[in-house]
């Protein structure tokens, strides 16, 4: 059953990258926290120019706090400043805040978005959202929070930053990776991050938040992350090298189709030299990669020399594809499962993709009837190819 499935999932995949680009965490490595900084607010200046927001049709913009997205603010504000972006049709939502601090404390979330960023650029008041820590119901607060995002359509691009321990928002390690808007009690780790905002003195730092979910930002259609600073190095190693875990939340980009992290140097310390550096193999190659320091940034490179970046495609240009597709797969024309469907030994699934089938077995699936064995020997159903789901579906029947 697991070689079955997997051989599904395999093709299903497949079809999702036709459709949209995307499907795996792209690391972005500048410099230094600066040229990070200056990567991320062009690319959302360019982001939110090609959505084209107009009265109706807002762009979602979701927010983090910290001393890493300082960068991301100066410059957006600046590019604001001389007039090459305007907010006035962006929604924004921040993704957390400290429960008990009055909202006009300096080291309010509010206040520091206030001063950082909403106070400098023409964004509608009305169409700013942060999380009130001093809600007298603060679960309602939350519930309320996640209907809001739903309201205004979703999260079209999260920002966000994360803590040495590799925490999202206020997601600390141990989060479930399928939380929602919440209230969360800190890890001690944070407060004690934290408390530099506060003089350093532990007592006064809040020890209670509200905060956006793992899911609610796995929900956004992309999602940006900047990390800067060797203090983080092993958090990136954690999320990028490691598995998909619950201690570090950020890891769950992995699961996320259009996700990207904007990296210094200085983060990448932790990084495993071969996923980093160039290998002695590569080296070798008189032509390819000799010049190149680092594997991540090679792929960068030739991503931008064959015209891709992580530019999305619009909602129109993947309905119209998707539209297209399933055209030509419902076209009599397109050969259906059967023609794929060979005999199999027990224990396989007659339902293999093109692909996999080896070279051998061509000439016995063509001269094979349509149909195939299931797992327990019943007999296949003929399914078009367009009904991936459908054989899935049926294989667990
Ligand atoms: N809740 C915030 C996070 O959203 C932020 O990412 C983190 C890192 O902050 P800094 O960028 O200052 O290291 O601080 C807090 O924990």
């Amino acid at each position: 059953m697991m070689l079955r499935l997997s051989i599904q999932l395999c093709s299903c995949m497949r079809w999702d990258q036709q459709i949209v680009p995307g499907g795996a965490v792209r690391l972005v490595i500048r410099e230094d926290k600066h040229t990070a900084a200056r990567y991320i607010a062009d690319y959302i200046i360019e982001r939110i120019k090609s959505f084209a927001p107009g009265p109706g049709k807002p762009f979602v913009l979701g927010l983090p706090t910290g001393s890493s997205p300082e960068g991301v603010y100066k410059n957006l504000v600046a590019a604001h400043k001389k007039g090459e972006i305007s907010f006035r049709d962006v929604v924004t939502f921040n993704m957390d805040e400290y429960v008990g601090i009055p909202r006009e404390h300096p080291e309010s979330y509010h206040s520091f978005m206030y001063q950082n960023f909403f106070s400098h650029v023409d964004v509608d008041p009305a169409n700013i959202n942060i999380l009130n820590g001093n809600a007298e119901d603060l679960e309602e607060e939350c519930i309320a929070y996640e209907e809001k995002i739903k309201r205004a359509g979703g999260i079209e691009l999260f920002l966000g930053g994360i803590g040495p321990d590799g925490h999202i928002a206020f997601n600390e390690p141990g989060s479930s990776l399928r939380s929602r808007t919440r209230v969360k009690t800190l890890a001690y780790d944070t407060i004690i991050a934290n408390s530099r905002f506060f003089g350093n003195d532990l007592s006064k730092v809040p020890k209670m938040a509200l905060t956006v979910g793992v899911e609610t930002v796995m929900d956004a259609r992309e999602v940006v992350v900047i990390i800067t600073g060797p203090h983080k190095a092993l958090a990136l190693q954690k999320c990028i090298e490691g598995g998909v875990n619950h201690m570090w939340t950020l890891s769950s980009l992995q699961w996320h189709p259009h996700a990207m992290i904007v990296v210094d140097e200085d983060a990448t310390l932790e990084l495993q030299v071969k996923t980093v550096k160039v290998s002695l193999c590569s080296q070798a190659s008189p032509t390819a990669f000799a010049h190149l320091a680092q594997y991540f940034k090679s792929i960068e490179q030739v991503a931008s020399s064959q015209g891709f970046g992580q530019a999305l495609a619009s909602e129109e240009f993947v309905l119209r594809k998707r539209d297209s597709v399933l055209e030509k797969l419902d076209s009599p024309k397109i050969p259906t499962a059967k023609t794929f469907l060979a005999p199999t030994k027990p224990g396989l699934s007659g339902q293999i993709t093109p692909d996999l089938i080896p070279d051998s077995m061509h000439e016995r699936v063509e001269g094979q009837p349509a149909k195939g064995l299931g797992l327990d020997g019943l007999e296949t159903k003929e399914l078009p190819l367009s009904g991936m789901h459908h054989r899935v579906d049926s294989a667990a029947a």
